[in-house]
C-alpha cells in the first residue's frame, strides 16, 4: 500500500511550485496524498487526492499523525508552531519542510542530494527524521558549483548577491510590478515622444520613485523597482544580515563540515543584495582555490557534477543570452558562466551562477527527498 503522505502549504507560492513538479515527475502515482488546510478545512482538496478528498485541519495533531511523511511549505511559523506538537505527541514520521525554522538543529539534515547524498544516507542510516530544504541562493549555488567543494578545493569563496523579489514571496512579486507600473504611467507621455529630454524622464522618475506611496512599499519598505536593497532578512547586530550568515553556516551543514563535523568550517562571506528580478537568484562568485587549478578542469569538474549544472561559455554573446534570470527562469539548469581566473593571482577564480529560487532554490529538493524516502 502507498504511504500516506500529508502536504500543508501546498497552495501557497512554493507549495504551488512543488505541486507542479510532483505531477510533473509523476510522484503522486506512488503516494496516498492526504492534504492539509490552515484556513478551509472540511473543504474540497485539490485534483491530485484519491482516496483522501477532505481538507484536512493542519492544527490537528491527531490528523497529522495519521501520515508516515509530512511535507510542508507553509511557513516558519507553522513549523515552530505544530513540529514541536507533533513530535510530543509521539509521532515517529519524516518531516519534510521548505521553512529555515529546524535547518540549524542538530537533528536535522539540509537536504539537497545531487550535492550532499552522503550526509542524507548517513542521518537516515542513524534513525534521522527531520528532512530541511536549504536557503535558496545557498541551494542555487551548490548546485551549481558543488564540484569544486566536493574535490576540496575551496579555501574560502565570497559572494555577492542579486536575489529576485520573489524571495520575500508573492506580495513582494506584485509589489515589485506595481512600482514598475507606476514609474512607467508616470513618463508615459514623455516616452512616447522621441525627442523628449532623456533627464526631464530621469528626474520624474526619481521624483516618483521618492514619494511612491505607503501602499506601495508596504512589503519591501523602500522602492525597489529601478532600484536595489543591499538588506536581506534580520539584521544580526554585527554589521551581517541574517541572509548572509546562511551562506558560510548552510554551504557547511549541507556538506558535512564545519560545526556539525567537527572539522573546519569553509569561510563563505559577502553581501546579499535585493534586485528587481522576479523569481531567479544569481549571484558574482569569488573563489580562493587551495591550489592553482587549470580553467578547463574546473569548467569539466562543474560540467560533471550533475545534470543540472551547465557551465555558460565565457563569451559575450553566450553570456547574454543564457546567463540571466529571464533565460533561467522556469528551469531546472543552473548555468555557470563567466568562469576565469582574476587578477589577484593563479589560485583565485571568479564566475557568477544563476538559479531559479522555488525551483532548486525550494521546491525542487524537497520532493526529491520525499522519493529517497519512498525508496523510488
Ligand atoms: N518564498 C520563497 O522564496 C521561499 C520560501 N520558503 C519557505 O516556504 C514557506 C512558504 O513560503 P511561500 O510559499 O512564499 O508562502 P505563501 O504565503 O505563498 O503561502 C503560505 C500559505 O499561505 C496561505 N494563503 C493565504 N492566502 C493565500 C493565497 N491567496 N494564495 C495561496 N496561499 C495563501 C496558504 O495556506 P492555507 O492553504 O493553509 O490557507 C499557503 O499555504 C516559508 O516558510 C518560506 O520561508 C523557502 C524557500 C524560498
Ligand atoms: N531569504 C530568501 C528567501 C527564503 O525564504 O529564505 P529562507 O528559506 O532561508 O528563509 C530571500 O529573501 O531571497
Amino acid at each position: 500500500m502507498s504511504k500516506l503522505v500529508g502536504l500543508v502549504g501546498w497552495r501557497g507560492m512554493v507549495g504551488s511550485v512543488l505541486m507542479d513538479r510532483m505531477i510533473e515527475e509523476k510522484d503522486f502515482d506512488l503516494i496516498e496524498p492526504l492534504f492539509f488546510s490552515t484556513s478551509n478545512a472540511g473543504g474540497k482538496a485539490p485534483a491530485m487526492a484519491k482516496n483522501e478528498t477532505t481538507l484536512q485541519d493542519a492544527h490537528n495533531i491527531d490528523a497529522l499523525k495519521r501520515c508516515e511523511i509530512i511535507i510542508t511549505a507553509q511557513g516558519g511559523d507553522y513549523t515552530s508552531e505544530v513540529f514541536p506538537k507533533l513530535r510530543a505527541a509521539g509521532w515517529n514520521g519524516h518531516w519534510i519542510d521548505a521553512a529555515s525554522t529546524l535547518r540549524m538543529e542538530k537533528d536535522a539534515v539540509i537536504v539537497l542530494d545531487p550535492v550532499n547524498m552522503p550526509v542524507i544516507k548517513d542521518a537516515l542510516a542513524n534513525g534521522g527524521k527531520n528532512w530541511v530544504g536549504g536557503n535558496c541562493t545557498v541551494s542555487c549555488m551548490l548546485m551549481g558549483v558543488g564540484a569544486l567543494y566536493k574535490a576540496g578545493l575551496v579555501e574560502w569563496m565570497s559572494t555577492q548577491t542579486y536575489q529576485a523579489a520573489s524571495g520575500g514571496g508573492a506580495q513582494h512579486m506584485r509589489e515589485l510590478l506595481t512600482q514598475y507600473g507606476t514609474l512607467n504611467a508616470e513618463v508615459k507621455s514623455l516616452l512616447d515622444d522621441p525627442k523628449s529630454a532623456i533627464l526631464e524622464i530621469d528626474r520624474k522618475v526619481i521624483a516618483k520613485q521618492r514619494s511612491l506611496s505607503a501602499a506601495e512599499t508596504a512589503n519591501f519598505g523602500v522602492p525597489l523597482g529601478g532600484s536595489l536593497i543591499p538588506w536581506i532578512d534580520k539584521d544580526l547586530g554585527d554589521g551581517m544580515s541574517k541572509e548572509e550568515w546562511k551562506g558560510m553556516a548552510e554551504t557547511n551543514k549541507i556538506l558535512g563540515m564545519g560545526e556539525a563535523s567537527g572539522s573546519a568550517a569553509i569561510p563563505v562571506d559577502g553581501f546579499c543584495v535585493r534586485v528587481g528580478a522576479m523569481r531567479c537568484h544569481s549571484q558574482a562568485l569569488t573563489f580562493k582555490l587551495k591550489k592553482d587549478v587549470p580553467l578547463a578542469d574546473i569548467e569539466a569538474m562543474i560540467a560533471a557534477d550533475n545534470p543540472w549544472a551547465k557551465v555558460v561559455p565565457n563569451t559575450r554573446e553566450a553570456t547574454v543570452k543564457n546567463l540571466t534570470p529571464v533565460a533561467v527562469t522556469g528551469t531546472m539548469t543552473i548555468p555557470v558562466g563567466r568562469i576565469r581566473k582574476l587578477a589577484m593571482g593563479p589560485d583565485y577564480v571568479g564566475a557568477f551562477t544563476i538559479g531559479d529560487q522555488l525551483l532548486w532554490g525550494a521546491a525542487e529538493p524537497l520532493r526529491r527527498m520525499l522519493r529517497i524516502l519512498l525508496g523510488a
